[in-house]
């Protein structure tokens, strides 16, 4: 198997708040992720996909294809968006990096599938440079 990764990027705003909660506890757990306007990030998303190298073109997957792929059915949707107010998937769920990236899989394994022989192996997302999740699907 080789593991074959890809690097996107989008900006976003959001904040943590569980609407279950009063306002004193969201502000107590979440501290000030929990701002009532908002506060954005830059991520970072690192998708890796494995199998075999093709015969004919060396490659695991076409990494532009990928690249495509990604952006037109992630990026596009997260970009310069509000995760908890303008993103269809995220409706009705916290806005941590844990659930968007779990999100993220659920979109692309089948579509990575549907254009090549490899398989989504892992997705890496970084919400700023120190705090990063990483989801393997399961
Ligand atoms: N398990 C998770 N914990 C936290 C998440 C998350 O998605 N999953 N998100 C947040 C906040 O969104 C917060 O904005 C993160 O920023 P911060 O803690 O300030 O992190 P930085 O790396 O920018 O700053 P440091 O000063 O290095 O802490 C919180 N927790």
């Amino acid at each position: 198997m080789v593991y074959v990764s890809r690097l996107e990027h989008f900006n976003a705003a959001h904040k943590l708040f569980n609407p279950n909660w009063s306002m004193s506890k969201n502000k107590e757990v979440f501290g000030p992720c929990a701002n009532t306007n908002w506060h954005g990030h830059n991520y970072e998303l690192i998708v890796t996909v494995k199998g075999k190298p093709d015969p004919d073109t060396g490659f695991v997957i076409d990494l532009k294809k990928l690249s495509t792929l990604i952006r037109k059915h992630i990026i596009e949707k997260v970009d310069h968006k509000n995760l908890n107010m303008d993103v269809p998937f995220m409706e009705g769920k916290l806005a941590s990096t844990e659930n968007l990236v779990m999100e993220f899989w659920n979109i692309l394994a089948p579509l990575i599938a549907g254009i090549s022989k490899a398989q989504l192996h892992s997705l890496k997302l970084y919400e700023t440079p120190r705090n990063f999740v990483e989801y393997f699907g399961e």
